[in-house]
This record gives C-alpha cells, structure tokens and sequence, in this order.
C-alpha cells in the first residue's frame, strides 16, 4: 500500500531547476541562481534578461529554444568560447541530476550543441528529454495562426515531443534527406540509383513523421475535450492538412510508405522542373479554429488568438504530463501582462494544478502577487538576479 488516492497516483511527478548557471549566455557573463520547487516569478525593466534567462531554460531540452536563435546569436557578445548552460533537476522518479549543454568555440548548426548528464556526454540533446519536458509561450509565437505554416508545423513537431522523443532527430533526417534529393534532382545527370535510395529513406522517415503527428492530433483533441467547456481560455479544434496525414486517417490499410515512394519517384519530372520536393509531411500545416466562435484562428481578434494559443499550449502540457509522467516546466514569457485579473487568476490555478515549475515574466511585480509564497521573485538588472 502506497497510501496515494488513485488522483495522486496519476499525478505526474514535478520536476524542479534546483540550480541554475549560466556562462557567457546572451547578457549573462555568469549566474549561478539557487531555486526552491516553487515558481520563479522574473521582473525588470525591458532588456534586462528576463526572456534570456527563460531561453537558457529552454536550451534544456533539443532544438533552439524558444526564439529559435542561432548559436552564435545566444553565446554573449565577444566571448570567444562559445556559452554554457547546467543545471540541477530535480524529480521524485530519479531524485537529482545534472544536465548541462552548451556550444564550444565557433562550431555552429543544429547538431552541434552538445548535453551532458552527470557529467558525462550524451549521445545527443535529445537525451535532456529524459529528465524533462520544457514548454513555453512567448510573445515570438504570436502571429503563429497568421504567419507561415512552417512555424505551425515547428510548433506541432514541438508537441509530438510529448508522444514520441526520437521525432524531432526524425524531422532533421527526413528535411536532410529531402535537400539532397533536390540537389541530386537539379543535377544534369542525377544517380537514379542514389536517388531510389534517398526517396527510400524520406518515405520511411516522413511516414514515420506523418504517423506521429496524426497520433498527436488524436490525443491532443481527446485532452481538449476533456476539458472544461468554459474555462477561461476558448477551446480550439484542430486539424492537419497534409497528403500523407489525411490518409493515415481515410485510408489505413493502405501501405502508405510504399505509396509515397513510388509518388516521389513518379514526381521527378515535377520536382526538377520546380527546384525542390512539392509532396511529403514538409508541406504540412496544422489547421486550429477557435471553437465557440467556429472561426478559423487567424480571423480572431489579436486577444482571441493569444488566448487560443494559451489553451492549447496548457492543453499540450496536461497531455505531456500524462504520458511521460512528468509535469513540463513552463516558460511563460510576457503572458500575465496580458490578460485581466480573471483570467490571470485562473492562469495561475492552471499551472498549479498542472504540477509543474513554472517561470514567468513581466516588468510590473504587482501582477505576481496573487501567486504569494507559491512563487520566488527576483529582480532582473543588465543580466544579474536580485531578491524581488
Ligand atoms: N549575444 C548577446 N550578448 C550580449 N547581450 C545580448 C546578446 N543577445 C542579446 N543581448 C542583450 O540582452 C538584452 C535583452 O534581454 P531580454 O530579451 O532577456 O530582455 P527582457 O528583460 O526580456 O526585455 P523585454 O521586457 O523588453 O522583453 C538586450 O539588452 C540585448 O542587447
């Protein structure tokens, strides 16, 4: 006998930054900040390094955080030897570890930022998924229903983190894949041998890709089902509009890698003709609508989008939750300052009842106060942290 009602049994486990240091990250030259399990509430003036420490944050989990920066971008002005990021976490299923990444010298590119855990190097950033889940919404993400769909895919691949941690490695395959295809595809005389070999593996890892994301689909519209029908963020339905998706739904029986092989090889002509690869999941785009007002998200109101978007990512950190059995840190930049009393009332019930360690930002203290001894508040100053 555990003692734990079947409630708390279900709850997944919070994972804390207990420890936080920063080198040469942005306009940190050093941090070393010691936190309790409790939220991190980060005021200041604009340009002070809150969204900066917040990205740091986010370079805990693969991929380039939450303003998708390049390395060189985040490593601090003149710092010859590139940045780094370690920190303590710390969770009831594994008790404490340390994860640290960071980049050495000028290597650049996606593959080049490397993690550690407990010391030692680990095969990939993708390991940090391990220890953690990190989601964020910052003011960046707000033209995510009007801007470009390949911004909406990044966000849904983002979310099948949730289901499936080797998809984000699977994406970069496929879209590497992908470019030597159309490379081969504008040379004169291209490989036909090489090329069969190429489209072999973009139909294996984009059917892969498609198959995730329609899972995703699937759990994240049953989540948003469950729940309240008046909460205080408006429901959203949402839909994928790409070839391979649509048919994993209509037409499962059919072998749908086979299929795209043989649709890549026969449209050759086309794509040589276009420049580069006209079918496949980078075409995708993810459909949302706002539900009580049955309207497309990018005809809402600006508030309208930005509160559909709030639901729908807390709706993705409950199902995160769920399914890896730890609560998500949360990265809410610049969200508060946006919402009324209500609903930042209600905002401030959500995360708590998520279970997670969430950290917010904001330049007026006074819109935290409701968290009370929930939170720990800091000051931020020119990239240093004070007592709040
Ligand atoms: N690579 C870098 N090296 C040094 N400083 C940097 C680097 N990149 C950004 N900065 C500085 O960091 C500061 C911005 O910090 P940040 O975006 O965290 O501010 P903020 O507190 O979130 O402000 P706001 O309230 O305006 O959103 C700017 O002054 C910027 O010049």
């Amino acid at each position: 006998m555990t003692g734990r009602t079947k409630e708390e049994e279900r709850r997944p486990d919070r994972v804390a930054v207990r420890r936080l240091r920063l080198a040469h990250f942005r306009n940190y030259s050093g941090l070393s900040l010691s936190l309790s399990p409790a939220h991190v509430v980060l005021t200041g003036e604009n340009g002070s390094g809150k969204t900066n420490l917040l990205e740091a944050v986010s370079f805990l989990s693969p991929g380039r955080g939450l303003r998708r920066a390049t390395y060189p971008d985040v490593t601090q002005n003149g710092a010859p030897d590139g940045f780094a990021i370690h920190a303590a976490l710390e969770c009831a299923a594994y008790g404490e570890v340390e994860v640290g990444t960071g980049l050495a010298g000028n290597a650049i590119g996606d593959t080049a930022r490397k993690a550690r855990i407990n010391g030692a190097q680990a095969a990939s950033a993708d390991a940090l998924l391990d220890y953690s889940r990190i989601i964020w919404l910052a003011p960046a993400m707000d033209g995510l229903f009007t801007g470009p769909a390949a911004d909406r895919r990044r966000f849904l691949d983002r979310m099948v983190l949730a289901i499936d941690t080797a998809h984000g490695r699977r994406v970069l395959d496929y879209e590497k894949a992908m470019r030597s295809r159309n490379r081969l595809l504008t040379e004169e005389r291209s490989d036909a041998g090489w090329l069969d070999a190429i489209e072999a593996q973009m139909a294996e890892l984009g059917t892969a890709i498609a198959a995730a994301r329609a899972e995703l689909m699937h759990l994240i519209t049953s989540m948003i089902e469950r729940l309240p029908q008046e909460g205080p963020f408006p429901r959203s339905d949402c839909f994928l509009e790409g070839a391979l998706e649509e048919r994993i739904a209509s037409t499962p029986a059919v072998d749908l890698e086979e299929d795209f092989r043989r649709a890549l090889r026969d449209g050759r002509p086309r794509d040589r003709a276009a420049g580069r690869t006209l079918e496949g999941p980078h075409r995708t785009d993810l459909i949302v609508r706002h539900r009580p007002k049955s309207m497309p998200a990018g005809l809402c109101s600006t508030g309208e989008q930005k509160a559909l978007l709030i639901g729908l990512v807390l709706a993705h950190a409950r199902l995160t939750g769920e399914l890896s059995g730890m609560a998500p840190i949360l990265l809410l930049d610049e969200i508060a300052a946006h919402l009324d009393e209500g609903r930042r009332a209600a905002l401030f019930g959500i995360i708590d009842d998520l279970g997670g360690q969430a950290f917010m930002t904001g330049t007026d203290r006074a819109l935290f106060d409701a968290l009370g001894d929930r939170a720990q508040f800091f000051t931020v100053s020119g990239g240093t942290l004070g007592a709040g």
